[in-house]
């Protein structure tokens, strides 16, 4: 079946290197399969960053942190007792913000995260920290709100770089906010930062052409809210797997692991909504595809 349009990376080339970014479990200490961060969560919004966090909980990250609203905290953690919840999402907490930023393998901002003005600019120094500490960061939802609004934050990212992850309208608010001619818009903050954009074909964009794809088919029709903060979560353990994998012989490609792990997270949210579809068809919501993870992940990874 042709349902990727292929740079240099064959559909079979990408499915079997997002095979071997998946990390053993044997003989390792917890933390070694990653620790993952998310900060989102809002008076309105409690769903997003439990979704994303749970899946990069399911995945395979050993430990998941959320840091949200004191309001969102309690929610959250009446969710799951699996997730470790902090409701330090606000200025007066920043030092505290910093010091779990420190332990990160992969920070995922964005999700439910709001549009309040003292949560974007506090996403604005935690994106400089992130650059201080070279964090890979994914961002996605709110997160790229957040960005349309001071587009520059993330010019120039260092090593091991930033993914962004816009739905169709989200990527839209970039370009109007990016408003040049000059580069593909996705190539304007340098070459670390590379896009996914979602919808009916998810397409991977770096900075290396030679890496980038387009995905289609598989999925369903059924656009249940959450499955983007899914891909978000999923997404920070593949990526932090991809950057700590050797995917190339000759020194190590930023922008590969960042295509490998986008192809793995997308192409594992649209099998996660596959098996949940044929569950419940319509009546399918995106905690169903929570109850397909495992199912999705040994389709696509086992060997
Ligand atoms: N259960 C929850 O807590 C959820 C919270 N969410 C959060 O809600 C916040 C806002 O996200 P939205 O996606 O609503 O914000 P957007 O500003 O991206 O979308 C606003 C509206 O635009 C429409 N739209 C979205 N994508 C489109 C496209 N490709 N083409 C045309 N129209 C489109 C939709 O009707 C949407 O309600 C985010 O922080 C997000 O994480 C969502 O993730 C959904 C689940
Ligand atoms: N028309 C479509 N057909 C098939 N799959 C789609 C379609 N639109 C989106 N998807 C898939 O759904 C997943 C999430 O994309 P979506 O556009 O729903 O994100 P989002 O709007 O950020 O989600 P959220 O509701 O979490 O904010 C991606 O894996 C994407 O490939």
């Amino acid at each position: 079946d042709k349902c990727i349009r292929e740079g240099i990376l064959s559909k079979e080339t990408l499915a079997a290197l997002s095979k071997k970014i998946i990390p053993d479990i044997n003989k390792k200490s917890k933390g070694d399969a990653g620790r993952i961060g998310v900060l989102g969560g809002s008076d309105e919004y409690s769903g997003a960053p439990y979704f994303g966090a749970y899946s990069a909980l399911r995945v395979g990250a050993d430990l998941v942190y959320i840091i949200t609203s004191e309001t969102a905290a309690p929610i959250i953690k009446a969710y799951s007792p699996d997730l470790i919840v902090y409701s330090y999402l606000s200025k007066k907490h920043s030092s505290k913000i910093s010091e779990i930023l420190k332990k990160l393998d992969v920070v995922v901002i964005g999700p439910g995260l709001g549009r309040e003005d003292e949560q974007i600019k506090l996403i604005f120094d935690v994106i400089e920290t992130c650059r201080s500490l070279k964090k890979p960061i994914v961002i996605d939802a709110d997160g790229l709100y957040a960005l349309s609004k001071n587009i520059t934050v993330l010019l120039n990212y260092p090593k091991p770089g930033v993914i962004l992850t816009p739905n169709g309208r989200e990527a839209a608010r970039l370009i109007e906010a990016i408003n040049s001619n000059a580069t593909p818009w996705y190539n304007y903050w340098g070459g670390n930062v590379s896009v996914l954009v979602k919808g009916y074909e998810d397409t991977c964009y770096t900075s290396e052409t030679k890496f980038n794809w387009s995905l289609f088919g598989g999925g369903s029709d059924r656009r249940a809210a959450g499955q983007g903060d899914i891909l978000a979560g999923a997404l920070g353990t593949f990526y932090n797997w991809a950057l700590k994998s050797n995917l190339c012989e000759n020194g190590n490609s930023t922008q590969l692991a960042q295509s490998v792990a986008i192809y793995a997270a997308a192409k594992f949210t649209r099998t996660c909504n596959t098996f949940a579809y044929v569950e419940n068809g319509r009546n399918m919501i995106a905690s169903d595809m929570l109850n397909k993870i495992h199912t999705a992940f040994d389709e696509l990874f086992s060997s």
